[in-house]
């Protein structure tokens, strides 16, 4: 083992730091007293719990900037944790603006681009090359499918999602093949069998020199606790290691900071000294160099990762985990106003297991919040949009304005209004719904569909889902299309010819064979054709559903339990959900039309301006961070507190911490909105409100109804919210937090009447005229637009739609069951 000196270094290292003066410091002023503690705090270890809002964020910036301007640590000797790499790009940012200098060799980085850099840096020692090869979540899957297929293993009911989610729990919890061997009961035919999988999977990683996820933090573990000397480079170097969202680490995690804040025995010291490693300075009055000084910041009202491991009991046990530690509590808000607070105090007080705490403010109560109701995803998105543009008039910068969401499938409404608005907007931490893999994906099949000689098109699908043509296939493809002057489609077809195994040439023709079947049902009838129309042409709806199920593109994401690949099938099918609006819309428009309007779409995405742009992401994406607006959309129930979360222990507990986290990234405005319908994989569905919007008191909110329902009262009798129950009412499902594990406080407190009487304030008058029979030609009045006669009824149950030809206002479709609507 080589050591050296690290090149990180500066050269005036040799020159021992020093405490410099520290009257009128900029760095300290302003903070409130606990804040002061915690910066100037000096010790083995320091624990900052606090709510949201309180300042530990800005305590680790300003304890880091005083550390270094004090030039008691060099940059260097700083290692900070953050959560996402963008929270690490603002954190240096602040520091570095503290500081009024650059501080490069400071480390600011999540855990894994941390240890990515240890693990290049020392992958000799574990006998890796240094550029080995990290493999994502679907090469994880591939390696496994082809291991489970070896061993047969699917016929013990093993997927490469099952395998891949196992095996990435036991990585978390830093157990490897040997560990795992020990434990596991031999006699389990099951568990021998996963066992030989884990196995197979560890070898195949090592012989191609790659690292899942998992094991970029695992590893680093293992070598850290293999090589005390390579441990002490590290150990020695980070004299102050910070940790910011610490509830939401987990194990492996906790272990590799046990590892780096290590004190480093006297023999190892000698040797490092031995070997030219500076160590004068460092070491204390027993020849050793004491623990780096730990500090880590968390609130486990934000803990929002236990689906991915992360332990509360890091946090709950850390005064036993580091001997000495202090534990510095900070109250005050800096962030919201009082009402914000008093929502979000409201919200998490109903999470059992929790010490009360309660966020205030000096600053006052602030605006109301404003809540909305829209009939349609489209509608809540326009509601949206306008309020924005309302701010942005009265003073608001587009970048001080935030849209979050539950599931990434909720950007599509929001972003086709978006981009009809002259607001600028960016999807933060993800890509815009159109440039989603999955989404190119399938559009891929529908443009190989309109236009065969699309060579991009069609190479992107070939092996998309995975069918066993590899690149030397498509290869081969092409040469034999150059060579014989065919485009790359016909060469497909004299697959035949290619001396390829029968197996590929069979994917390859039956792929050819979708995607002909799918250009024959866009032909139009005999008599469309003589009167130069569409008519019987099929539409772009089913052409996409057609190819979407019969190149098995669907199945591979929903038959995936990878929580990603299920966003992805979600996305697949927001994508149907569009091809069939667009289909209402347009029903003379072919499938090329489609594929213009999108582009045009995607085009649009140029805009910006000085004052920079909104952002949209998930409330995952959202922790840590802070606007002045802040619009939580879609708070119904299946989206927030999403379906999934039903079925997992705790689950409904977590959501809500999730809705706190997006309550409390609001400064001075929240918006909290939600649809009454929501299109689901092209059908309507009749949302309800999420349970969490019930948990805030009434006169926080002041609700600002749809046009459509604010008007609509007259007439209807409202109907006890239960009679909708059991009506399969889609994603909704089951309302008011009655499924089997909620075991949640409200249920018991709460009573059914309070709340149909809440929900019908909320979604304005809850009609349900689901008994209403309408056909071709009734003529109707509706609340907003006026008498109309019915063209058409489509759907079925309560997914019926009327197609209405108003005096007035023109064509529109209406979904019966809660239109505001009379026949008359
Ligand atoms: N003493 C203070 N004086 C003025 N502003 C402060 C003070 N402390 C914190 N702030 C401001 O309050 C806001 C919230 O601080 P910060 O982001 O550090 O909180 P946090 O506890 O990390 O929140 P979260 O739990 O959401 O991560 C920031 O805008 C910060 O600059
Ligand atoms: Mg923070």
């Amino acid at each position: 083992m080589t050591l050296i000196l690290d090149p990180d270094e500066p050269a005036g290292w040799r020159e021992a730091p020093h405490r410099a003066d520290t009257a009128d410091d900029p760095l300290t002023a302003g903070l409130n007293p606990q804040q002061l503690e915690a910066v100037e705090y000096r010790g083995p270890a320091l624990l900052i719990v606090a709510g949201a809002g309180s300042g530990k964020t800005r305590v680790l910036t300003h304890r880091i900037a005083s550390l270094i301007q004090r030039r008691e640590a060099w940059p260097s000797q700083i290692l900070a944790i953050t959560f996402t790499n963008k929270a690490a790009a603002e954190m240096r940012e602040r520091v570095e603006a503290l500081l009024g200098e650059g501080a490069s060799g400071m480390w600011i980085s999540t855990f894994h681009s941390a240890c990515v850099r240890i693990l290049r840096r020392e992958a000799e020692s574990i006998g890796l090359s240094s550029t080995f090869t990290i493999y994502d979540s679907a090469d994880t899957r591939t390696v496994l499918k082809r291991i489970i297929k070896q061993l047969d293993a699917d016929t013990m009911g093993f997927t490469p999602a099952s395998a891949q989610a196992k095996i990435s729990k036991l990585k978390n919890e830093l157990a490897d093949v040997e560990s795992y061997a020990r434990n596991a009961n031999l006699n389990d035919p099951q568990e021998v069998m996963f066992l030989e999988i884990f196995r197979q999977y560890t070898r195949r990683l090592r012989e191609a020199s790659a690292l899942d996820f998992d094991d970029l933090i695992a590893e680093t573990v293992y070598l850290f606790r293999a090589f005390p000397k390579v441990a002490a480079l590290y150990q020695r170097r980070f004299r102050h290691l910070l940790v910011d969202e610490y509830q939401d680490t987990n194990h492996a995690q906790y272990a590799l900071i046990r590892e780096l804040t290590r004190p480093v025995e006297r023999a190892i010291v000698d040797e490092l000294d031995a070997h030219g490693v500076l160590v004068r300075g460092l070491v204390d009055e027993r020849g050793e160099i004491p623990g780096a000084s730990l500090t880590v910041v968390g609130d486990s009202d934000q803990s929002i990762y236990a689906f991915r491991g992360a332990d509360i009991r890091n946090i709950v046990e850390f005064e036993r985990d580091f001997p000495g530690a202090s534990v510095v509590l900070l109250e005050q808000n800096y962030r919201s106003t009082q009402n914000i607070l008093s929502a979000a105090n409201a919200v998490i007080s109903n999470n059992f297991d929790r010490k009360d705490k309660k966020l205030w403010t000096a600053d006052g109560d602030g605006d109301q919040i404003v809540g909305y109701t829209g009939y349609t995803a489209h509608d809540e998105a326009q509601f949206v949009v306008d309020e924005i543009e309302a701010l942005h008039r009265a003073g608001t910068a587009y970048r001080d304005i935030a849209v979050f969401y539950r599931t990434n499938a909720q950007t599509r409404a929001l972003e086709e209004i978006f981009v009809r608005s002259a607001v600028p907007y960016r999807v933060v931490g993800g890509t815009k719904f159109y440039e989603r893999a999955e989404i190119k994906d399938a559009m891929a099949y529908l443009i190989a569909v309109a236009n065969p000689l699309d060579e991009l098109a069609l190479r992107r699908i070939l092996n998309t889902p995975k069918r066993g043509i590899g690149p030397a296939t498509e290869t081969a493809i092409a040469t034999f299309a150059e060579q014989n002057e065919l485009t790359f489609r016909q060469a497909m077809r004299s697959a035949g010819e290619l001396g390829l195994g029968p197996k590929v040439t069979g994917a390859i023709n039956a792929l050819a064979d979708v995607l002909d079947e799918a250009a024959a049902m866009l032909v139009p009838s005999q008599a469309g054709i003589e009167a130069g129309t569409n008519e019987g042409a099929s539409k772009v709806s089913d052409v996409l559903v057609f190819l979407m199920e019969r190149s098995g593109l669907l199945d591979a994401l929903r038959n995936s339990r990878d929580p990603q690949d299920e966003t992805r099938a979600e996305n697949v099918e927001e994508l149907v959900a569009q091809t069939r609006d667009f289909d209402r819309e347009n029903p003379q428009a072919t499938l090329v039309d489609f594929l213009t309007q999108v582009s045009l779409v995607a085009a649009a995405d140029e805009l910006d301006d000085a004052s920079g742009t909104v952002s949209l992401m998930t409330l995952h994406t959202a922790k840590g961070l802070e606007y002045h607006a802040v619009f939580l959309t879609g708070l119904e129930e299946g989206l927030l507190p999403h379906q999934m979360s039903a079925t997992e222990p705790g689950g409904p507990a977590e959501e809500r911490r999730l809705f706190y986290v997006g309550i409390t990234r609001a400064r001075k405005r929240l918006y909290l909105s939600l649809a009454m319908s929501r299109a689901q994989f092209g059908e309507v569905a009749v949302a309800m409100p999420s349970r969490y919007l019930q948990e805030i008191p009434e006169g926080l909110i002041d609700w600002k109804q749809s046009p459509g329902m604010a008007t609509s009262r007259g007439g209807t009798q409202p109907r006890a919210l239960n009679a909708r129950r059991g009506q399969g009412g889609g994603a909704s499902g089951g309302a008011w937090g009655t499924r089997g594990r909620d075991l949640e406080r409200f249920s018991v407190t709460k009573n059914a009447g309070a709340k149909t009487e809440w929900a019908n304030r909320v979604t304005g008058t809850v009609r349900d005229n689901g008994d209403l029979t309408l056909e071709p030609g009734d003529r109707i009045r509706h609340a907003d637009f006026g008498e109309g006669r019915v063209s058409q009824v489509t759907g079925e149950g309560t997914k019926r739609i009327a197609h209405v030809s108003f005096d007035t206002a023109g064509a529109k479709k209406l979904l019966i069951k809660i239109a505001p609507i009379e026949k008359l």
